[in-house]
């Protein structure tokens, strides 16, 4: 029979027994430790030693831990790879029990809940959030950044997938659902590293009216989940905001990817994409807004143009937006403030942050006041200036307080008698040594006689070896002997250092549960302050589209209600921003209620996809109420982008680059509406000529016949050229390259009609391929070029379906053509030499030969 474990063993199986899902790390002392198979996973992990310990008699576990002061650090490191750390703390005073000392598990930190350290990006919300199945084709999905209180709720339409694209383009670091969805979700999100967790309860939340019923149940899971694990107030979580279905131009996961708005599809960071373009915010929440409002483009026309007009008129106002910015440069993160003040973690430092920042928004508010411009006026209007809260922190808070509250000198001089009272008499105190230094020097002659300090012996008078004949012992008495100095107390200095140490002790005290005060009494007003940040922070970001299209020679689009959408001499914005202005070639993109098919063809590396993700990319920027690259835009308001670009092979859901391309097309054409803008990029790339070019074709016809939307399909089966004669909505368009002494010259000018050649060898041969290669390519071409490949996209029906008969009859084998490939299978190629393998090979092709014939 095994002996019982440890008391303190038995405490912390208990304690784990409710946090299976989690890292528990257990406080002992100065240290957070580890146990059984968390201490073997975490040092791995985290690079720590692993050690062991006794848990019984003849019983060793493993073990591993971190200094407390540090844990932060490997919490962070733990958190970041997509784990959750329970936090379990001493609760009582060791000193004072007898016993175990009772431990409670005091907050779980979790990648969706995480709201300080290095590794969160100011710059990015960052979102929990929930789910809940509504009905057949309806989710809920809420979402909320703790760190600043922002919450929102919505549909989201369609498949499980459609779902996971939501989570994924918003950027989510944790999911909580209940177990149904658990089941469902926890092989795709284990892909994407998003952290799954389930919650049972379903806390009671008071929610904005317009919320519909059917999608409270994801608020309040989400509330509940955070609630529990963080055990800590959300004062500053707001009231969740709907997105009503249509307000916003919905754009998936895949389509944020690849029109790189947020995330460059090399180099996985901000440059080179959109939101680097157009970030020249000055705030992180400005930053932050920017980059919410490229995930959520509007798709009201009002509002657009309500931004755009904004924009207009700080453009008017040189200066005048040139101080805005000045004054928004000495604004902090108000947003995270005011989540710091809720959550308990504020230190001085961020107290006098808030009050520098506020002092800044009377000459903001002035400034927009007195601009003479309509909108900027009113928009002043929406400006508080929280006085209530400036004038606790003026009053209040010192102005160069230290971060920490223990060391002093965070609360103002005047703000509490009592603590001036300590104050005084601890600086007094001081004054009063120095002033007893200067006596006692005088008296004995001694010039370099001192009055110093420690936690042992308190106050003391410190006399060389070399004067210690001159010290007079009849008031002084002796308490520690150094090798060269001899220290000394005296009744006198006694009994001031009760009085300074008391003052200095209590006047601590004091002020700490002062500044808990002050940080009690600013909780009401966080709303307000929340407000002003979300006022602040659209300031910010549309100044900042002033200014890039100040830079950049943007211009206002121009909305209007049909669907017709015409942009005049467009120019992709990033591509042009990382070349020479002067060597992009602008192109226009017209696209009339009646003709609003563009089939585009043209060389390799002509410029296809840049100026379909162009005209993408000018939607999203028009519709965020920014100024546009081109000379001229009229557009209708878009409510979806879809997007089948580039060769984005998703590894992580280990599909295939065409069953990718498959599922991202299936996406758009059910999804897609009249009013969508579809780019379909060289669709059936990934698979053989036939099967490729009907796909493409069978595609166009349906957008063309069913949907309706406006649409961007890149191609090069020139075959499809023709189409144009039987889709009465769908033009031609290429991108022109020129022969010049054999060379191929890419012009990157978008011009009516068909492309009539290729110029795949051209590319390869700009790439460097061996002449003799490309010969053989040439002579190749020539041959196939003879046979007529157009005849599959006039066949019928019938004629398809036997062709794909002839085709999957040619795909499957013989039992002999089987043996051949098994023998070949078995082979030992490596230790073949090459005329062996070659014999072996020819042996083969007779084999082929004689069973085909
Ligand atoms: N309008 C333009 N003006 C100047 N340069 C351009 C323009 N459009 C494209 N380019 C340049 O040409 C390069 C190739 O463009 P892009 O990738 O759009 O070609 P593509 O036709 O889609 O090629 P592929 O068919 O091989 O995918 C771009 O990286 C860019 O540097």
């Amino acid at each position: 029979m095994t002996t019982a474990y440890t008391p303190m063993i038995q405490q912390y199986l208990n304690i784990k027994a409710n946090h299976k899902d989690s890292f528990l790390f257990f406080r002992l002392g100065d240290f957070y430790e580890l146990f059984f198979d968390d201490a073997i996973a975490a040092s791995q992990i985290l690079e720590i030693t692993l050690t062991s310990r006794d848990a019984r008699e003849g019983d060793r576990i493993p073990m591993c831990g971190v200094p407390y002061h540090s844990a932060a650090g490997y919490i962070e490191t733990l958190v970041q790879k997509g784990f959750k750390v329970a936090i379990c703390e001493q609760t009582e005073d060791p000193r004072a029990t007898k016993g175990i000392v009772r431990r409670e598990v005091m907050r779980i930190v979790t990648p969706g809940t995480i709201t300080e350290g290095k590794s969160i990006d100011t710059n990015t919300n960052h979102f929990i959030g929930a789910a809940n199945i509504v009905d057949d084709t309806y989710y809920g999905l809420a979402y909320l950044d703790l760190s600043t209180g922002e919450g929102k709720v919505q549909y989201v339409e369609g498949d499980e997938r459609t779902l996971i694209s939501e989570i994924e383009a918003l950027g989510m670091k944790e999911i909580v659902v209940d177990e149904s969805l658990h089941i469902a979700l926890s092989d795709s999100m284990a892909n994407r590293n998003i952290a799954l967790s389930v919650e049972h309860n379903e806390e009671t939340v008071e929610l904005s009216e317009n919320i519909p019923e059917n999608v409270v149940e994801a608020c309040s899971r989400l509330i509940s989940y955070v609630k529990r694990t963080q055990k800590t107030s959300l004062d500053h979580v707001r009231p969740f905001e709907f997105i009503q279905k249509n307000a916003k131009l919905s754009i998936d996961a895949n389509s944020m990817r690849n029109l790189e708005l947020v995330q460059s599809i090399r180099t996985g960071t901000k440059e080179g994409t959109l939101y680097w373009l157009l970030d020249e915010t000055v705030t992180a929440m400005g930053a932050r807004k920017l980059k919410m409002w490229i995930h959520q483009p509007l798709a009201d026309r009002k509002e657009i143009e309500g931004r755009l007009d904004i924009v207009t008129e700080l453009l008017e106002e040189f200066f005048l937006s040139d101080d805005l910015k000045t004054s928004l440069k000495e604004v902090y993160d108000l947003e995270r403030l005011a989540g710091r003040i809720s959550m308990g973690s504020v230190n001085g430092r961020d107290l006098a942050q808030l009050r520098n920042s506020l002092r800044r928004v009377p000459e903001i508010k002035k400034s927009l006041e007195s601009s003479g411009k309509p909108l900027l006026e009113r928009f002043a209007t929406r400006i508080n200036l929280c006085e209530d809260a400036t004038a606790l922190l003026e009053k209040s808070i010192a102005e160069n307080p230290p971060m920490t509250v223990k060391e002093g000198g965070v609360i103002k001089d005047g703000f509490d008698k009592k603590l001036d009272e300590y104050r005084d008499a601890s600086k007094n105190g001081k004054q009063w040594l120095a002033e007893l230094e200067q006596v006692e020097r005088e008296k004995t002659g001694i010039k370099n006689l001192k009055i110093g300090y420690n936690r042992v012996f308190g106050y003391f008078i410190e006399i060389t070896k070399s004067n210690i004949h001159l010290a007079d012992l009849e008031r002084y008495e002796r308490k520690q002997t150094l090798a060269n100095a001899e220290r000394y107390i005296t009744s006198e200095l006694k009994e001031k250092e009760d009085l300074i140490l008391n003052a200095e002790a209590e006047g601590l005290e004091l002020e700490y549960d002062l500044f808990s005060q002050v940080r009690d009494q600013l909780k009401p007003y966080i709303p307000e302050v929340q407000q002003l940040a979300s006022v602040l922070s659209e300031l910010d970001v549309l100044l900042s589209f002033a200014e890039v299209a100040e830079k950049r020679n943007y211009v206002k689009p121009v909305f209007h209600d049909s669907k017709a959408l015409e942009i005049k001499n467009g120019r992709h914005p990033v591509v042009e921003k990382m070349m020479d202005h002067s060597l992009y070639v602008p192109n226009s993109c017209i696209l009339a209620e009646d003709a609003n098919m563009l089939l585009i063809t043209g060389p390799n590396m002509s410029g296809k996809s840049t100026y379909m993700r162009q005209v993408a990319l000018t939607v999203v920027m028009a519709q965020i109420g920014c100024y546009v690259p081109c000379d001229s835009a009229t557009l209708p308001v878009t409510d979806q982008i879809f997007t089948r670009i580039g060769a984005a092979d998703d590894l992580a859901s280990g599909q295939s680059t065409f069953m990718m391309e498959m599922m991202e097309s299936q996406h758009a054409i059910v999804n897609a509406t009249e009013n969508s803008l579809l780019l379909f990029d060289e669709i059936g790339r990934g698979t053989s000529t036939y099967d490729g070019m009907s796909l493409a074709q069978a595609m166009m016809e349906y957008i063309h016949n069913e949907i309706g939307a406006n649409t961007l399909f890149s191609t090069h089966y020139h075959e499809l050229t023709t189409l144009d004669e039987q889709l009465s909505r769908l033009e031609n368009v290429h991108v022109a390259a020129m022969e010049q002494d054999g060379k191929v010259v890419f012009l990157h000018k978008v011009m009516k009609g068909a492309a009539d050649k290729s110029y795949g060898i051209y590319v390869a041969d700009l790439a460097g391929l061996p002449a003799s290669l490309l010969n053989r390519a040439k002579e190749l071409l020539e041959t196939f070029e003879s046979v007529d490949a157009t005849a599959i996209q006039t066949a019928e029906p019938e004629q398809l379906a036997l062709f794909e008969e002839v085709v999957e009859e040619k795909q499957t084998i013989t039992d002999e053509e089987q043996a051949i490939l098994e023998d070949i299978n078995s082979k030992d190629v490596i230790n073949m030499t090459p005329l062996q393998a070659m014999q072996y090979i020819v042996e083969v092709q007779e084999k082929l030969r004689t069973e085909r014939r």
